[in-house]
């Protein structure tokens, strides 16, 4: 009889982690049908309602457990959302060795695959006997600048964004520093030191699966995958996303009023799972959408306290459109949308009449983005979007990225002028041309004979064998 091969999955306490490890678990057990994926979930707080829908997607033999939730507000004050997360996992990992134990007796795994929040989980591997992968849902580009940082932090003094020159990670576009990823703005700050904790951590794994495609990010992915480049083997698997998602009613009521709308003529905005805008930028914003003229479907979340934007994890039943500017909803109700909260992103990007995206640049929305042949304005709001907003505009030239003043703010003249760049004329004639181009590969990656279809196979059967040797 074929022997089930069991794989352990911990995701990091972030909806868009969890759901890119699922989708990853999800493929690699329908294309492999003889795998079993258990997955052992740490959570802040109480699961997100998108989290709930979208576990009850999951098939058959990929099984999921909550480890005990840690509650943040029993958390110190002021922790950052980056160490909130960590702490998620580092708090719960006697119940995950519990868990890793018993599991262990019944079936044992041949791999434990540990996002990339949760590294500190990876000491479990070598216990239990398991080979160690690290689950990656960020571009190449930024595993590439992580490895380039260890150098680069033994070798530099000052602060990054005071380099002369802009950085070059092996592959990569040059990056300046102050686009660096947020944790490494301040090197004496906590998250700076977690993140090389991190990084470190990833350096002794027995590979890392990145969510990206050769076509995507040829340079960074084969200074990666180069002999002797020092790393562990990496893995590129993707693009994976989400196949479809949910927002009830509110989702129902956009999709009808997008289905009136003309091809291409509709602007998405949002922030990903919870990026926030301050109060004077969202004003900014509003009126930036209304002077541009041009439809647009737009996800609002309550106003952050910081200037440059920031993540908002709660949920809560505030009446969000009180944070628009007065009388907006009346002068736009012809001209645009306003859904609070969560819009079911898959089913809007895939419709034909969205033809932009206004995106914090949340590596799963640009992935969404390409998948759907959408461009898009780049607004990166924290973590590692600036690097992502720099390798859309400057890299693939599939996105426009916005000028900010010197208090951090985009003013609405340029919120307009970019509309109408990505939404009409010569410019967004080029965008277009050159989205679809990548559209066409990334659906490649994932077909039979296609770059990722055929790294998942080959790890697939690196698994397997090591069963059936055993
Ligand atoms: O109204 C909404 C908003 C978001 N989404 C989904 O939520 C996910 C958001 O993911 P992403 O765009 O990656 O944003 P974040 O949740 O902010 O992602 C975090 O994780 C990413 C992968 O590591 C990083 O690139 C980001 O910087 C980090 O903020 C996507 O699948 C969206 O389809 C919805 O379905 N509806």
């Amino acid at each position: 009889m074929e022997k089930t091969i069991h794989i352990a999955v911990i995701p990091g306490a972030w909806y868009s982690h969890l759901v890119s490890i699922l989708e990853f678990s999800k493929l690699l057990v329908q294309l492999h049908p003889d795998f079993h994926v258990t997955c052992f979930i740490p959570t802040l707080g109480s699961p997100s309602s998108a989290s709930k829908s979208f576990l009850q997607t999951l098939p058959s033999n990929i099984g999921y457990t909550f480890l005990p939730p840690v509650n943040p507000n029993d958390l110190p004050q002021g922790t950052s959302v980056e160490c909130q997360i960590h702490l998620a996992t580092t708090l719960t990992l006697p119940y995950l060795h519990q868990a890793l134990n018993s599991l262990t007796l019944r079936t044992p795994p041949v791999a434990l695959v540990v996002d990339s929040l949760s590294a500190e989980a990876l000491d479990l591997a070598k216990e239990f006997n398991m080979l160690s992968y690290v689950y990656f849902p960020p571009a190449a580009t930024t595993l590439s600048f992580y490895f380039y940082l260890l150098k680069l932090d033994k070798e530099t003094s000052c602060e990054y964004r005071d380099l002369p020159e802009p950085i070059q990670a092996p592959g990569c576009v040059p990056i300046r520093g102050r686009d660096l990823v947020a944790q490494a703005q301040d090197r004496s700050s906590q998250s700076y030191k977690f993140l090389l904790q991190r990084i470190k951590r990833f350096c002794s794994v027995d590979g890392i699966l990145i969510n990206s495609f050769l076509e995507i990010e040829k340079g960074p992915i084969e200074a990666l995958t180069e002999e002797g480049s020092g790393n562990p083997a990496v893995y590129p698997i993707g693009p994976i996303i989400q196949t479809r998602t949910e927002s009830g009613n509110n989702g129902m009521e956009c999709l009808t009023w997008l289905h009136k709308q003309q091809p291409c003529s509709v602007l998405y905005v949002s922030f990903g799972s919870g990026g926030a805008l301050s109060q004077e930028q969202i004003d900014e914003l509003a009126i930036g959408l209304e002077l541009s003229n041009h439809k647009f479907l737009w996800v609002v979340r309550a106003p952050s306290s910081s200037a440059s934007g920031a993540y908002l994890s709660a949920e809560n039943d505030v009446d969000l459109l009180q944070f628009l500017p007065p009388g907006f909803l009346e002068r736009t109700k012809e001209q645009g949308m306003v859904i609070p909260s969560w819009a079911p992103q898959i089913e809007t990007l895939s419709h034909r009449s969205v033809g932009g995206f206004l995106s914090h640049c949340g590596w799963n929305s640009i992935l969404e983005s390409v998948m759907h042949g959408v461009p898009l304005i780049t607004w990166p709001l924290f973590g590692e979007q600036r690097m992502n907003a720099v390798v859309l505009s400057e890299g693939l030239k599939v996105g426009l990225r916005p000028r900010v003043n010197d208090n951090g703010i985009v003013e609405r003249e340029e919120i307009s002028k970019l509309i109408k760049g990505l939404m009409e004329g010569e410019e967004c004639e080029n965008l277009r041309n050159n989205m679809k181009e990548l559209k066409e590969a990334s659906t490649n990656a994932l077909k039979e004979d296609g770059s990722s279809r055929k790294t998942i196979s080959q790890l697939a059967l690196k698994w397997r064998n090591l069963v059936h040797e055993n």
